[in-house]
């Protein structure tokens, strides 16, 4: 890689020292979760209950492999980025209400001023690189599926998937659901809105932050593996368990108590967390947390920032309706849940977004 590449992991500043408030996310072990660690398992199911975010050690596993195609696809990603305009602009969604294809900086705005955001998005459809038939084909930049790549972003997303299952499973055991209950929702052979996203946002352009890359949200789906090298993630510090329609809810929570905490990157691990799909089937025994990106605090601020992210979704056919047994809490008496498939949540979500 030449120095004058912007996603250079190898040349970043580390993070500020002086960067305030961070917070402290538990590092889990997937090795040991694999194993069958009753502490390990019981441990990720308490961070899953209290906070959804963590850090996923993948050393001893066969998914290690998974932290150097994440940067071969952060350095692909600079290539896409680096694609005229026009080009990129060629694989907006044709169809409504689809979040396959290319976002650009400014479509999203982050508060109820319309500032807009500032990352722009590729996101690149499971279904699409893995030749699954589905009902939204959408065909990435050229060089996304030359053989080298796509053969690349396959093996990602199918470890990906599989590492968020084998969570997943654990989760499920310690609810006292089948173990695969989720396995069957979020199959990785069915047709859904699963994706890998390539992301960049601008380096810092003034010293007051923040300036929004995305504003704050939670994810949509069942479980989130992200790779990111800089700084300019922040968590909202008290865990959400509802308000699913609105992706982005402008800046703050309304009214909620709380402050955005900065995630330091963890070199070598990924961050892991649960998105509205997995605290709606668990009537939300698991929650999620709303988060957004800022550019890199301090001098990390002055590089454009990347991330690699693998959103799983519930198939298109699933209904999203709170799972019956085990933990799980019934519906309060009177209450009735709307029958809304995995397909239709997701464009009721994304249409409150526009
Ligand atoms: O870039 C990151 O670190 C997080 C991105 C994110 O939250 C998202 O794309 O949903
Ligand atoms: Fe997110």
């Amino acid at each position: 890689m030449n120095d004058s590449a912007e996603f250079a992991p190898q040349l970043y500043p580390p993070f500020p020292k002086d960067t305030n408030p961070v917070i402290h996310l538990s590092t889990v072990s997937l090795s040991e979760l694999l194993a069958g660690s009753d502490a390990e398992q019981a441990r990720l199911f308490e961070i899953c209950r209290t906070q959804g975010f963590f850090y996923l050690d993948f050393s001893g596993t066969k998914s290690e492999s998974l932290v150097k195609e994440a940067e071969a696809i952060g350095r692909l990603s600079e290539t896409v980025f680096k694609l005229p305009l026009e080009e990129k602009q060629d694989k907006e969604p044709k169809k409504p209400f689809s979040l396959l294809g290319y976002k650009r900086v400014g479509k999203t705005k982050t508060d109820d001023q319309g500032i807009p955001d500032t990352a722009e998005f590729m996101n690149v459809g499971k279904d699409d690189i893995l030749d699954t038939p589905h009902h939204i084909p959408t065909t990435p930049p050229a060089i996304v599926f030359e053989s080298a790549n796509r053969a690349m972003l396959a093996s990602f997303v199918v470890g990906c998937h599989g590492v968020g299952l084998d969570i997943m499973s654990v989760l499920a055991t310690k609810m006292d659901l089948p173990k695969d209950v989720f396995s069957h929702s979020n199959r990785l052979k069915a047709p859904c809105d699963s994706h890998c996203r390539m992301i960049r946002g601008p380096s810092r352009r003034s010293t007051d932050l923040p300036e929004i890359q995305t504003p704050g949200h939670t994810d949509f789906g069942t479980t989130t593996i992200l790779f990111n090298w800089l700084g300019g993630l922040q968590v909202w510090s008290e865990p959400s368990r509802g308000n699913f329609h609105k992706q982005f809810e402008g800046d703050q929570p309304e009214g909620a108590a709380g402050q955005w905490l900065w995630v330091k990157p963890k070199p070598g691990h990924a961050i892991v967390n649960l998105g509205d799909a997995a605290v709606r089937f668990t009537g939300g025994i698991l929650c999620s947390a709303r988060h957004r990106v800022v550019p890199a605090p301090g001098e990390q601020g002055l590089w454009p920032r990347y991330s690699v992210v693998y959103f799983i979704r519930p198939n298109d056919e699933v209904v999203m309706k709170r799972l019956q047994g085990g933990m799980v809490p019934p519906l309060p008496e009177g209450e009735e849940e709307e029958e809304l498939t995995a397909a239709q949540h997701q464009q009721k979500k994304f249409r409150a977004m526009q």
